[in-house]
């Protein structure tokens, strides 16, 4: 599976780009660009969104700082998954690959995480910055989601009054992640800095730096089998400032398959590329854990967001079993195979 999810080509896609500029004017505009790039690629860039460079270097130096924290004082905030919070380090295996993910995250939600949160003593500053840049990257979701809905037809606080960030239930989750730097390493094609997946949630705004590659897009509706065996993949180049947006899996339910969630991965860089380390900074919007969605045609089927993430992390976990008990078989009979004739 992994192997094949490899083979899969690779071409250059120019990815739209969305201008939020002069929102209030230029929103009709604003929602055509966005639905072409929504249902077409489900991937697209964002700028002009009004989150200044200046905040974005900020966030990613907070990032780099608590990162290069000694693992013993990181590991007291170990990730906690029911509630989503906390530090994990290649602890993630993604059912495309059947391997721990190369990287270490960090994630922080809005609220009942207080203990999650690193003290000041541990990583002065890292609350205040965290919590200042999910509040920014909450209006310009917000805008989106608003757009979105207004597109597809719906009243335009059809899926904004569904993330409400003053809900104790909200799921949004501010994401660091530290690809550490593997110069000099070579790695089996099955080991990635991230294994193709999509995401569980409404939207995804990532956030990159300027010459660390890596990311991949399987693209909307190219993609017809499982974990990226679709027929091209194409890289999202890091442009400083922008921002770039993924359509997430729920949002594509509750809009009946219009708005496309796709697949993406991270490569390891080879030899022949830049192999020193990646951060980059994801925030995904998922809708308050007891919003009902129900599309209007194809899921007619309501179903709460809190078991529709349920659901899809039970969906991952049993392809996963179902991989490991694949690969035990193959392994018993390569023994088998292998073994001396008596
Ligand atoms: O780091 C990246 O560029 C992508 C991360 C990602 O896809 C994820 O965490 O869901
Ligand atoms: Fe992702």
């Amino acid at each position: 599976m992994c192997a094949k999810s490899v083979e899969i080509p690779s071409i250059h896609r120019d990815f739209i780009r969305v201008d939020l500029s002069n929102y209030e004017q230029r929103r009709g505009e604003i929602i055509k660009t966005l639905m072409e790039a929504a249902t077409e690629h489900g991937f697209f860039y964002v700028v002009n969104h009004g989150i200044c460079i200046q905040d974005i270097r900020a966030m990613f130096q907070t990032s780099h700082d608590f990162f290069a924290l000694p693992d013993q004082i990181k590991s007291k905030y170990t990730i906690d998954i029911s509630r989503n919070a906390g530090w994990e380090k290649q602890t993630q295996v993604r059912p495309s690959t059947g391997v721990a993910d190369l990287k270490e995250s960090m994630q922080m939600g809005y609220h009942g995480i207080e203990d999650k949160w690193p003290t000041e003593q541990d990583s002065p500053g890292f609350r205040q910055k965290c919590e200042q840049f999910m509040q920014q990257c909450n209006h310009v979701s917000l805008q989106l989601l608003e757009c979105l809905a207004i597109g597809l037809g719906f009243p335009e606080d059809y899926f904004t009054r569904y993330h409400d960030i003053t809900q104790s239930d909200i799921l949004n989750t501010l994401r660091l992640l530290h690809y550490h730097d593997i110069t000099g390493q070579v790695f089996d094609n099955n080991y990635w800095r991230a294994g193709a997946h999509t995401d569980f949630d409404t939207l995804t705004l990532l956030f990159q730096r300027p010459g660390e590659n890596g990311l991949e897009v399987c693209p909307g509706r190219e993609v017809s089998t499982a974990f990226g065996q679709g027929n091209y993949w194409s890289a999202v180049t890091p442009l400083e400032g922008d921002i770039v947006c993924n359509i997430g899996d729920m949002i594509m339910r509750w809009s009946d398959d219009r708005l496309k969630s796709n697949f993406h991965r991270v490569r390891a860089p080879g030899l022949k590329d830049y192999q020193g380390a990646r951060y980059s900074i994801a925030y995904f919007n998922q809708a308050n854990k007891s919003a009902v969605i129900q599309g209007r045609s194809v899921y007619i089927e309501p179903i709460i967001a809190g078991d529709f993430l349920k659901q899809a992390m039970e969906r991952n976990y049993n392809a996963l079993q179902k991989l490991k008990a694949k690969e035990q078989m193959d392994m018993a009979q390569e023994n088998t195979l292998g073994s001396p004739a008596t």
